[in-house]
């Protein structure tokens, strides 16, 4: 495994279908990086049944954004645990500019700040197909899509052999245009705030997913060096 020398922290933006979670988890197996997905920690709240969960639940249904309060307890609930001492990269927070400046302000806390934020640069329209008929192995999380990546054996994971998948809720053609909104209207604003800070990345996350991985490795040797 490559290492990187300095805790890092990083930051996926971009829209729902760039690419964010299957590339920090490709950049945690590659670099020992923890992989933060508020997505995925609030679907967690939402199956336990949590009070946050229960409130996140409709709104995330919906398309919409979470509270920043919801979503920022949970987060520093998670980023309190031993594990992220190595590293993080943040996927899908922060999402608006009241979390982009509670995430400053937590960094600042202990003496550090973003490492770099990285832009994921798509297509909107790709970004509604390939969201709709996305599915993944409910074992281990490989990736599926109806139109573009089938098992290589009808209803048996490439990877672990699972025969169960799953569909997240929200990942219709009409949620996915709803994120893709919310996405315009308040986290697209956050790349001139990285801009601004002189930790902005940007990379064309239309190319295939290991042209993607290798170029946002490529940032990340370069902003841990
Ligand atoms: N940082 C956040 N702030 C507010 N809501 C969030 C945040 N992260 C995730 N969510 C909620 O969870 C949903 C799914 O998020 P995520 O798994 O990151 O998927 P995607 O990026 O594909 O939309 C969002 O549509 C939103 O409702």
């Amino acid at each position: 495994m490559d290492t990187v020398t300095t805790p890092a922290v990083l930051i996926l933006l971009g829209p729902p279908g760039a690419g964010k979670g299957t590339q920090a988890r490709m950049l945690e197996e590659r670099f020992g990086l923890i992989q933060l997905s508020t997505g995925d920690l609030l679907r967690a709240a939402v199956a336990a049944g949590t009070p946050a969960g229960l409130a996140a639940k409709t709104v995330m249904e919906a398309g919409g954004l979470v509270s920043d309060e919801i979503v920022l307890a949970i987060l520093q609930d998670r980023m309190a645990e031993p594990d992220v001492t190595a590293g993080v990269i943040l996927d899908g927070f922060p999402r608006t500019a009241g979390q982009a400046a509670a995430l400053d302000a937590l960094l600042a806390a202990s003496g550090q700040k973003v490492t770099a934020a990285v832009s994921l640069d798509v297509d909107d329209e790709a970004m509604i197909a390939r969201v709709a008929g996305r599915f993944t192995c409910a074992a281990c999380g490989e990736g599926y899509h109806d139109s573009f990546k089938q098992p290589a054996v009808s209803g048996c994971c490439d990877k672990c052999g699972g025969v169960a998948f799953k569909r997240r809720a929200d990942d219709t053609a009409e949620t996915a245009r709803a994120r893709l909104e919310a996405y315009h209207a308040q986290t697209a604003p956050l790349i001139a705030h990285y801009r601004g800070m002189g930790v902005l990345r940007s990379v064309d996350a239309m190319d295939g997913i290991d042209t993607v991985a290798g170029a946002l490795g490529s940032i990340v040797e370069d902003v841990t060096a």
